[in-house]
């Protein structure tokens, strides 16, 4: 795929240097920003500078001479009219409290992080919105199926900008979109955060799955009744239904419960032999948002008062003891019901 450059001469900051922030830093270079990368880790952001590699996150991959790395905030967000923050959610405050005296007002702002602020349940706009002082209107997000493997070795990727701020959704898409980075907008920001929060939830249970050595009729049910929850929390949490059709909603989906690149679902694989959590989570050596997500979830259910079960069964086997082959027996073994409300 050709690479464009559309942008020339613009600066966009992007927080942080992992496989995601380094992906979409990429993209951004490639369309023709000048990029700073805020990363902690002075190594880490020397190896980006003199190698132009991340070589813990994204192994084998040269990236883009104009993406250079930081550990200075001030110096990632001078004249950057684009912020981008791609922490893990357990960092997003920290890393934006960091930010926020360097952040201009005119700065369009998005995340790509996917889960909820541990304790106060809080969607990524929000905490984002608290620390950078401005409305939740005023933050984008960008989701969709896209594992970063493939996004920086240029594999055709279609992702969704959600932004009440019609304006402000088409700027990053514009900022974005490319031969092989397709982006499309969407006004349903609870939607798209939603969806990409809980879908790592049903990921860590089929990579269980088929941990266990079940079949494709299990995981093709997963996905199926894992739609349903995601649709119900978020519609009681204020999104449009419709959104969880899409790529935030059933495309991303189906890209973490089968893709080899997924951290969610290969935790989920290795959790299956009976490995203790913190085992797992230590071999993976990044992020595994479905974990945290899934206590975060387990308390949104209870507080909206909506029925999970998937996430019930896995809060059950990540925190209380729970065996994973018990978790599916209480899955098959729920009481009748029926699929959709039935019609008068
Ligand atoms: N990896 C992907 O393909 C992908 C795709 C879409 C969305 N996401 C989402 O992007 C977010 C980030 O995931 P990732 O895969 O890039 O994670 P990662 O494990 O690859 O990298 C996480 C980075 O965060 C840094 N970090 C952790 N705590 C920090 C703190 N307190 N301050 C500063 N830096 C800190 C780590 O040093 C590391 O560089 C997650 O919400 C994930 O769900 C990831
Ligand atoms: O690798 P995972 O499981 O963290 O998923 C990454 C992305 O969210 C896929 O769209």
């Amino acid at each position: 795929m050709t690479e464009t450059k559309a942008q020339a001469g613009r600066r966009a900051a992007v927080f942080v240097a992992g496989s995601w922030g380094t992906a979409l830093a990429s993209v951004l270079a490639q369309n023709g920003f000048d990029v700073l990368l805020w990363t902690r880790n002075a190594d880490q952001a020397e190896q980006i500078n003199t190698k132009h590699e991340n070589s813990k996150y994204l192994p084998g991959v040269k990236l883009p001479q104009s993406l250079r790395a930081t550990t200075e905030m001030k110096e990632a967000l001078q004249n950057a009219e684009l912020a981008l923050f791609v922490a893990p959610s357990a960092a997003m405050r920290e890393v934006a409290k960091q930010a926020a005296p360097f952040m201009k007002e005119t700065t369009l702002c998005i995340h790509a992080t996917k889960g909820f602020e541990t304790g106060t349940l809080k969607r990524m706009t929000t905490v984002l919105a608290e620390e950078l002082g401005r409305s939740p209107d005023q933050i984008a997000v960008l989701s969709g199926p896209s594992h970063a493997e493939e996004v920086i070795r240029k594999q055709p990727t279609t992702v969704v900008v959600a932004s009440a701020d019609l304006e402000a959704a088409e700027q990053a898409q514009d900022a974005f979109m490319n031969a092989y980075f397709r982006v499309y907008t969407n006004p349903d920001v609870a939607g798209v955060e939603v969806a990409g929060a809980i879908k790592n939830i049903i990921a860590l249970g089929a990579g269980l799955s088929d941990g266990l050595g079940f079949g494709d009729n299990a995981k093709a049910a997963l996905i199926t009744r894992g739609l349903a929850e995601i649709s119900r929390l978020g519609t009681a949490m204020g999104a449009n239904p419709l959104t969880f059709a899409g790529l935030a909603g059933v495309g991303d989906l189906v890209v973490t419960c089968t893709s080899k690149h997924s951290r969610n679902w290969r935790a989920g694989s290795m959790l299956a032999d009976g490995s203790p959590l913190d085992d797992v989570l230590e071999r993976m050596g990044m992020v595994v948002e479905g974990v945290k997500t899934t206590r975060a979830a387990y308390e949104l259910a209870s507080r909206y008062d909506v029925e999970m079960p998937i996430t019930a069964q896995l809060y059950q086997v990540l925190f209380a003891g729970s065996s994973p082959r018990t978790a599916v027996e209480n899955l098959m073994g729920r009481l009748k019901t029926h699929e959709i409300e039935q019609i008068e």
